[in-house]
């Protein structure tokens, strides 16, 4: 689960044998495992004189999950932890695998005593600096729940319609929120492509921008395509750029599946050029993604080093606004929770570039609180925000504006 400093989120591809729904299970049962990892642990060391093979250990780790946290029955989890070693030169482990997981299922008391691990403290630290100590713990608490899965919608007038069908909630926001999901690719309007997976925060960059219908917009660091797909669906003419080839490749099928349109571009954009300026860009620059921990716990097991990220979110920042026709409009956005990746960044800019304006955001019409637009007109989310529907990723978002 945890091997090679490789954690679930680059080994999921692994998962793409499976059948669809047991693939959801499969993704489901990793990503609780990951978010109590510390925990599980602690608990299983109880049982254990030392640390056993990795093929045993994540057999326990899951069957834990299973047992302790999602109250499966305990032959079935038993039996299921033994199966995963139960083949080819892990057979050996089985006796092992067997035994702890029954008393694994004997400890409920054990498990209720056994705290919750801290969040690293690579997260944790900066966090706490920017937001305050309490705010942190709070992050921490709603990165251990299961997330809620949110659908931005191709057109919003069905948002009523769709909900009702789905099950879901309407948020303030546009986006509809499914708290247990399953297989989303079983759900309807998937095949027709009346909306794509998209957390409610990361659909609200791309509305900072002033009306884009009929409008050249650059989504710039485009890939998987979520924000190229609301602008498409918002009626501009969209250039989606990014340097992955693979991830462009989601895209693609994303467009096709929603019969929406974009030019796609895979290139560096520190060595790409656009023929002719933009009227809008949206830079959704690579960062840690620490505020997407609630839906990808493994983040926590994967430090990032912020200064080469800094400076290329610099780098494109000041590249993508020689592209801006006059009176043109950039957002500049990413889903961390570092002000040195949000906040700081646009400070910078703003400091060596004077003819620039920040366009202020309207709560009003992005459908959230006052409070997450901070004093210089900017978006801040952050997980512990909405805590009674789920929080929402952590993005930063600001809207510059080009003199005309
Ligand atoms: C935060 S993700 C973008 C998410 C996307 N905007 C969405 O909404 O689905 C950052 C993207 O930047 C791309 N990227 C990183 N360095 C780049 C570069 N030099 N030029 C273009 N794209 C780059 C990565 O491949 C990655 O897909």
């Amino acid at each position: 689960m945890l091997r090679d400093h490789r954690a679930l989120g680059d080994q999921i591809g692994s998962l793409d044998r499976l059948a669809p729904p047991d693939r959801a299970r499969a993704q489901a049962l990793a990503t609780a495992t990951l978010r109590h990892l510390g925990r599980i642990d602690a608990f299983l060391d109880h049982f254990l004189t030392r640390r056993p093979p990795a093929p045993a250990l994540d057999a326990l780790r899951l069957a834990t999950t299973e047992l302790r946290v999602h109250g499966i029955p305990p032959h079935a989890a038993v039996d299921a932890a033994v199966r995963l070693v139960s083949a080819g030169k892990n057979r050996t482990l089985a006796g092992l695998v067997n035994a702890v997981a029954r008393r694994v299922a004997d400890a409920a008391e054990l498990w209720e005593a056994t705290p919750e691990a801290p969040l690293a403290d690579w997260l944790a630290r900066p966090i706490a600096a920017a937001w305050g100590k309490a705010a942190a713990e709070r992050i921490a608490l709603v990165s251990r729940q299961p997330s809620p899965v949110d659908l931005t919608l191709r057109d919003p007038s069905t948002a009523s319609a769709l909900a009702a069908e789905l099950g879901a909630t309407l948020l303030p926001t546009g986006s509809l929120r499914l708290a247990t999901p399953g297989q989303v690719s079983a759900l309807p309007g998937f095949d027709a492509g009346a909306w794509w997976v998209q957390d409610a925060a990361a659909a609200l960059p791309m509305r900072l921008l002033p009306d884009v219908a009929g409008r050249r917009v650059l989504d710039l660091c485009a890939a998987p395509g979520g924000k190229s797909l609301q602008l498409a669906a918002a009626g501009a003419e969209v250039t989606s750029l990014d340097i992955s080839e693979a991830r462009l490749g989601r895209l693609r099928d994303n467009l096709a599946r929603t019969q929406l349109a974009a030019e796609l571009v895979a290139a560096d954009a520190l060595a790409w050029t656009p023929d002719a300026p933009y009227d809008a860009i949206l830079l959704d620059a690579p960062c840690s993604a620490s505020g997407t921990l609630r839906r990808h716990p493994d983040l926590a097991y994967l430090p990032r080093d912020l200064a080469p990220l800094i400076t290329l979110q610099d780098a494109l920042l000041d590249r993508a606004w020689g592209w801006l026709a006059p009176g043109g409009h950039l957002v500049f956005c990413t889903c961390s929770l570092f002000p040195a990746e949000g906040e700081e960044r646009i400070a910078r800019f703003l400091a060596g570039h004077p003819e620039a304006t920040v366009l202020p955001a309207d709560p009003a019409r992005l459908g959230v609180e006052p409070a997450w637009i901070d004093a210089s007109g900017a978006l801040r989310t952050r997980p512990d925000f909405w805590p009674g529907e789920g929080g929402v990723d952590g993005f930063y978002a600001a809207c510059i504006t080009a003199p005309s």
